[in-house]
């Protein structure tokens, strides 16, 4: 695996609203949106209807002062009943349609963040994902932040422009119309024209605040994550006395975000600045465009009266046109943020189908999500071997060379092995060697250099279970620490008491215990353990591998200590440098090959 550059917000790869947002954008709209029925499409006409109501209920509302100065006039008192009665029903329709609007908007944006997410999360944890995302990819930061807040924030900002760029197309249409027929072509061409150089002004203003808007955010996924790491590790730098140090790191940190919050709002201040001007001349332009025709001499027949009538009339629907087009320039500070938001996720979704892509050709069983569950279930009426190879062996390494992925330098070069049932393996070797990385490349997190590995037994109860370095504890109680991974208690029992557990509490060794709980009660075939008792005594550590051996199981153990070799046949010691020796242990001693010993 080549090691990959940090890209982002270099050179042509800084985030704009250029034409790969737009294409990032309409891909997030086909999840938003996957069909015509689909929930958000509904909600999405329904709000389209609301706002039309609400347009044509504005409409009326705007005219009753004209007909109240008309009915005042003529003291008209039965008129004036009827239209304060006409008034209370429009201004109840009113708020109540406005609320609506509000109220949809809402659902849709809970909606849309769930459809988002989920499916974020569907390819997040398709295969190994979210391994390869957090731990060999370096070019792109902070995945956590962008599914969890980013995507939040997304949806938000959306729903907030919904309602307002939904009816801007029947607004401006309608009013376009009505401003064409008052004032001849001059009208809605000097409007469409303003618009235009509103728009240009407004993108040469946002492109700046896209690119820093995306760097705020790595930047606060950042100081997140420094906090959070604190948070896990607390009692070691409490050991440390590390609160000076810690402090001033976690504020270097705030600091970069800060200066960078700043810089866009500096930036921002320059978009303001040209939205704000731009509505305000908005509200002259009507007066400019009525003004041409009367000092060109096209009204002079007209009287003073006429004249006034059609400029008000002129100036009405002008005004309620550039109205139309200000409301959308207003919305340029929102999409700026919808285009950074939409750049990180689209960014995030790209990596993520690229990886995918990848897997799929190195492991073309890795599409799918591995189910414990569903292969302990399948197991009463399946021989689950996942590759053609030999019932009673777990895994066949031939001529195996293998890397870290960041370095060129081989840990293991062309070593063959075969792991099989009853044979127990003790791999060893100094710090650095690849023990574990050996671990890595048989569980396909990571890509072999050359030859190959051919696992004939799935993971899981009945298959193989790793048990890693660093236990992992989940959250949830005990049972489902036990049962970890299966979803489900198998068989259905409720030996397992339901106590709520706090997996940080515990000590180094009583995780290592937890861990073997695990695997007492999935009961593999094979178990690879790496060093999985080391935190434990050597009287613990005999009895859980009795226990293991009783249970059936062939081991697969990494570990520094001596006082593992008991318990295996054959050991694998890596030298380094691409060395590695494999040995008889229990008396027997010497370069083993392979193909010859049965192992
Ligand atoms: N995720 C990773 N990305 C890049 N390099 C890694 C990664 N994990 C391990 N390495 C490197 O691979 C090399 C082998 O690491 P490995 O974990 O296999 O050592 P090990 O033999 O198991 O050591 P130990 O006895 O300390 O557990 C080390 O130089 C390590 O820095």
């Amino acid at each position: 695996m080549p090691r990959l550059e940090k890209t982002n917000l270099r050179g042509r790869d800084r985030p704009q609203l250029d034409w790969r947002f737009v294409q990032r954008f309409c891909s997030i709209q086909k999840v938003l949106f996957p069909s015509w029925t689909s929930q958000s499409v509904l909600m999405f006409g329904t709000l389209l209807g609301v706002t039309l109501a609400e347009q044509l209920i504005i409409y009326q509302v705007g005219v009753l002062p004209s007909h109240f100065y008309n009915v005042l006039a003529d003291k008209n008192y039965s008129g004036f009943r009827s239209l304060v009665g006409t008034a209370m029903v429009l201004i109840l329709f009113n708020s109540t349609l406005k609320s609506i609007d509000q109220y949809i908007c809402n659902q849709m944006y809970v909606s849309w963040r769930k459809t988002l997410t989920e499916s974020l999360h569907s390819a997040y944890f398709q295969g190994r994902v979210y391994y390869t995302l957090n731990v060999l990819r370096e070019d792109i930061d902070n995945p956590d932040q962008r599914i969890s807040q980013d995507a939040e924030r997304l949806c938000k900002q959306m729903s907030s422009m919904a309602s307002r760029l939904i009816i801007s197309p029947f607004t401006l249409t309608y009013y376009t119309y009505h401003c064409f027929h008052s004032t001849g072509w001059i009208g809605p061409v000097s409007i469409f024209g303003y618009f235009v150089i509103g728009t240009i002004a407004n993108k040469i203003l946002m492109g700046p605040i896209v690119s820093t808007l995306f760097e705020q955010e790595k930047l606060e996924g950042d100081f997140r994550f420094k906090h959070m790491q604190i948070r896990v590790n607390a009692e070691s730098a409490a050991f440390y006395r590390a609160g000076k140090v810690e402090h001033m790191r976690t504020d270097r940190r705030l600091q970069a975000l800060l200066y960078t919050q700043k810089r866009l709002i500096n930036k921002e201040l320059w978009l303001y600045i040209g939205v704000n001007t731009f509505d305000y001349l908005g509200g002259f332009l009507s007066y400019i465009i009525i003004a041409i025709p009367i000092f060109s001499g096209v009204y002079d027949s007209l009287t003073p009266g006429e004249l006034s009538a059609l400029i008000s009339k002129n100036a009405f629907v002008c005004i309620y046109l550039i109205n139309g087009f200000t409301q959308l320039i207003d919305l340029s500070t929102t999409l700026s943020d919808v285009a950074g938001y939409t750049h990180r996720i689209g960014e995030l979704r790209e990596v993520m189908d690229d990886i995918l892509r990848k897997q799929c050709d190195y492991d073309p069983a890795s599409g799918e999500s591995y189910d414990f569950d569903r292969f302990v279930w399948a197991h009463y009426s399946l021989d689950f071997n996942i590759h053609a190879g030999p019932v009673d062996t777990a895994f066949i390494v031939d001529h195996l060379s293998y890397k870290s992925p960041f370095s060129d330098e081989l840990l293991v070069e062309d070593l063959n092995l075969k792991i099989s049932q009853g044979t127990h393996l003790l791999v060893v070797g100094n710090t650095g060697t690849g023990k574990t990385s050996l671990l890595r490349v048989l569980n396909r997190l990571w890509e072999a250099h050359s030859g190959f590995v051919q696992m004939t037994t799935c993971f899981g109860p009945r298959g193989t279970l790793f048990l890693p370095q660093k236990p992992y504890l989940t959250d949830g109680t005990l049972r489902e620490q036990v049962i970890y991974p299966l979803k489900d208690i198998y068989p259905a029992s409720g030996i397992l008491v339901f106590v709520l557990c706090r997996y940080d509490v515990l000590s180094p060794g009583e995780m290592q215990r937890l861990s073997f709980a695990r695997l007492f009660y999935l009961q593999p075939k094979y178990a690879i353990l790496d060093e999985a008792t080391s935190a434990l005594t050597e009287e613990a550590e005999a009895q859980l591998y009795r226990t293991c051996k009783q249970l059936g199981m062939t081991l697969v153990s990494l570990g520094h200590r001596s006082s593992l070799e008991k318990y295996h046949d054959v050991q694998l010691k890596l030298c380094g440098e691409g060395r590695w020796e494999l040995t008889k242990l229990k008396g027997t001693s010497g370069n083993l090959s392979l193909k010859d010993e049965a192992m």
